[in-house]
């Protein structure tokens, strides 16, 4: 069984108080993508870009301001809201917090099973996640989260997320807080996943290496907007929007996301992009920026299947 998801327009404005004055923020602009079975489409951008808001409207922890998202099943027909949750399922970043540490690994994954009927025999479905997941079940279900390793924590949470019959799963940094050394494996793990299952994944990231590895397309996204699109090699190999250049070129900033929590600005120091501002999000950041940029921009065709929101492809490459 398949799913696909369609993101069409999709909104998220917050309302920010800063003493008397109320200002209106728009972190996620008009975002338009399809999740398709057997295809990781990766979203990477700098902290504060608005990845984490998609992802939570996505799970539906979150409720759009305006757009759609919409999950089809195999059959063409849009699933029912009761079905949304089995299909759709959240990887998070640290699996130490989505994991209760009173618990050991089969009573987190017998629960979802019961609670979605899935299997008569529980423990014999649990021994089947776990290898799913390429742990040995006799080894690790009996134990509880902190005896095992970071690796094998966030393998028992995939284990989890594929427990009601997930056929989409949204991984929002699954390795960003594991070990360099094991950050391959489950990233392999879910590539394995959706090349044999037909899982429809979401990578978020800001690692444009392995977003360019582990995924068949990439989304830019920069302060709420997705400001270039296309295959994985193309977008990283021949990047075309200023914005994405810069990010190639540049090296990761291991302290920036804390600097950016910690403010609520992104990692260049910039709040979200106010609801009444059309222009480019990048032009106060750019330097090809003209005038022009201050106008409201289009998706721009550099290539096949390769789109940038930049003035400078008006007239195409
Ligand atoms: N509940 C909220 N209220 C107000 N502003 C918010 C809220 N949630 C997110 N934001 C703002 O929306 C913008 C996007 O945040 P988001 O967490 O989606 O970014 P991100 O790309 O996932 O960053 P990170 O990688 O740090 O998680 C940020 O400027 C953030 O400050």
């Amino acid at each position: 069984m398949t799913s696909t998801i369609e993101v069409r327009d999709l909104v998220k404005d917050y309302t920010i108080r800063s003493g008397l004055s109320r200002a209106r923020l728009r972190a996620v602009d008009d975002v338009t993508f399809t999740l398709t079975p057997g295809r990781t489409l990766a979203l990477v951008g700098e902290s504060g870009s608005g990845k984490s808001t998609i992802a939570r409207m996505i799970a539906r922890l979150e409720r759009p301001s305006s757009g759609s998202i919409t999950l089809t099943g195999a059959d063409g027909e849009r699933v029912p809201d009761r079905r949304y949750r089995n299909h759709v399922q959240m990887v998070f970043q640290d699996p130490f917090a989505s994991l209760n540490p009173f618990h050991t690994i089969e009573h987190h994954l017998a629960r979802p099973l019961r609670l979605h009927g899935r299997a008569s025999d529980i423990r014999a479905e649990v021994a089947r996640l776990l290898e799913r997941v390429n742990l040995p079940a006799a080894e690790i279900a009996h134990r509880r989260p902190h005896e095992l390793s970071g690796g094998q924590r966030q393998r028992v949470a995939i284990a989890r997320a594929l427990a009601p019959g997930a056929r989409v799963v949204v991984a929002d940094e699954p390795v960003s807080m594991l070990d360099v050394s094991i950050r391959l494996g489950v990233l392999t793990l879910l590539n394995r996943l959706q090349r044999e299952e037909g899982l429809a994944i979401l990578y978020i990231t800001h690692d444009l290496a392995t977003a360019r590895h582990f995924s068949d397309d990439i989304m830019v996204l920069y302060r709420g907007r997705v400001v270039e699109r296309g295959p994985a090699d193309e977008v990283i190999l021949r990047p075309k929007h200023p914005y994405t250049r810069l990010l190639a070129a540049a090296a990761p900033d291991p302290d920036a996301r804390g600097r950016s929590l910690e403010s609520g600005l992104d990692v260049a120091g910039n709040p979200p992009v106010r609801v009444d501002d059309p222009g480019c999000t990048f032009r106060d950041r750019c330097p090809m920026a003209t005038r022009v940029c201050a106008q409201p921009v289009a998706d721009h065709r550099v290539a096949d299947d390769h789109y940038a929101k930049c003035w400078m492809y008006v007239d195409g490459t």
